[in-house]
C-alpha cells in the first residue's frame, strides 16, 4: 500500500544540554493512503512532534520525512508553507475559526488566501457532507462548538488536501458533537478519498480510525488494525498504571 506521508528515523529533539528532550527518538512510520490512522500514546509521548514534523509544521533534528514522494526536509521555508497550504488540511482543538467570517468565508479562507480558485462541486459536495447548508452565512459564534468543528473539518478538506492532519479534534466536544465529526473525518476518507492522521487522547476516537499508532517515549511500541475502543482501551491501560488515558476516566 502506498504511503501519503511516511517518516523514517524520525528523530526530534528540543532544547539544548541540560534541558534537551528527545520528544522523537527513531521513529519509522508510514500514514497509508486512503486511509485513517489514529496516533495514540501516554502523554508526553511524541504525537504531537510527530504529526508536527510529518505535515512540515516543523523539522525534524534527524531522521527524514516525505509527503508522497516529496522530502520534507529538503524544502526550504516558502516551500513548505506552500506544500502544507496546497496539499493539506489541518483541524486543531481548538475550532480556530475566524470570528468576522461567515462560515462559507472560513471554508473557501485557505483557497482565498493562496488565490486558488475554489472547485465548486466539490465544495458543493463538502457542504453537503458536513451538513452545514443552512449554516453558510452564519458567524461561527453562532454556531455550537460541534457545528464549528465541522466548519473546521469542511476549511481543511476545501482545497481537496492529500492528507488531513488532526490533532484532537475531539478534545474540546462532548461525545455527540465528536461523533459527528469523527464521523466526517471517516467520510473524507471513505467517499472522498483523502488520507487522515489524528492524534487523540481517546480510545472511542480512536475506534474510527482503520489503524492505530501506539507511541511512547518517542517510539513506536505498537500497531492496531481495524481497532474497537475495548481493545485501543486495553492497550493503553498496559503502558502506565499510573496515569489512565482520558477516555479511560
Ligand atoms: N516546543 C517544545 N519545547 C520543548 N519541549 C517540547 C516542545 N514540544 C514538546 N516538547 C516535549 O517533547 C515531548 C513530546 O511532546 P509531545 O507534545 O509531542 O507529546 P504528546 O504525546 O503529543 O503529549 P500530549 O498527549 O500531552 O499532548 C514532551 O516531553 C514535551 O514536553
Amino acid at each position: 500500500m502506498s504511503a501519503a506521508a511516511r517518516v523514517e528515523d524520525a528523530v526530534k529533539e528540543y532544547g539544548a544540554g541540560e534541558t534537551r528532550v528527545r520528544a522523537l527518538d527513531g521513529v519509522s512510520v508510514e500514514f497509508a493512503a486512503a486511509r485513517f490512522t489514529a496516533v495514540m500514546g501516554p502523554s508526553g509521548s511524541g504525537k504531537s512532534t510527530l504529526m508536527h514534523c510529518a505535515a512540515g509544521l516543523d523539522t525534524l533534528s534527524g531522521g527524514r520525512a516525505w509527503l508522497g514522494d516529496t522530502e520534507l526536509s529538503a524544502l526550504g521555508d516558502r516551500e513548505l508553507t506552500l506544500l502544507r497550504r496546497e496539499r493539506l488540511g489541518f483541524v486543531f482543538q481548538a475550532f480556530n475559526l475566524v470570528p468576522t467570517l461567515t462560515v462559507r468565508e472560513n471554508i473557501t479562507l485557505p483557497l482565498d488566501l493562496g488565490g486558488t480558485a475554489p472547485d465548486h462541486d466539490w465544495l458543493d459536495a463538502l457542504i453537503d457532507v458536513v451538513g452545514l447548508g443552512d449554516r453558510l452565512h452564519h458567524r461561527p459564534g453562532q454556531l455550537s462548538g460541534g457545528q464549528q468543528q465541522r466548519v473546521a473539518v469542511a476549511r481543511a478538506l476545501a482545497g481537496r488536501p492529500q492528507v488531513v492532519f488532526a490533532d484532537e479534534p475531539t478534545g474540546n466536544l462532548d461525545s455527540r458533537s465528536g461523533g459527528e465529526v469523527l464521523g466526517l473525518l471517516r467520510s473524507a476518507v471513505d467517499t472522498m478519498h483523502r488520507s487522515v492522521v489524528m492524534v487523540t487522547h481517546d480510545p472511542a476516537a480512536a475506534a474510527y480510525a482503520d489503524t492505530v499508532l501506539f507511541l511512547a517515549d518517542g517510539r513506536l511500541v505498537d500497531t492496531m488494525q481495524q481497532p474497537t475502543a475495548a481493545r485501543v482501551l486495553d492497550r493503553m491501560k498496559a503502558f502506565d498504571g499510573r496515569r489512565a488515558p482520558a477516555g479511560a476516566r
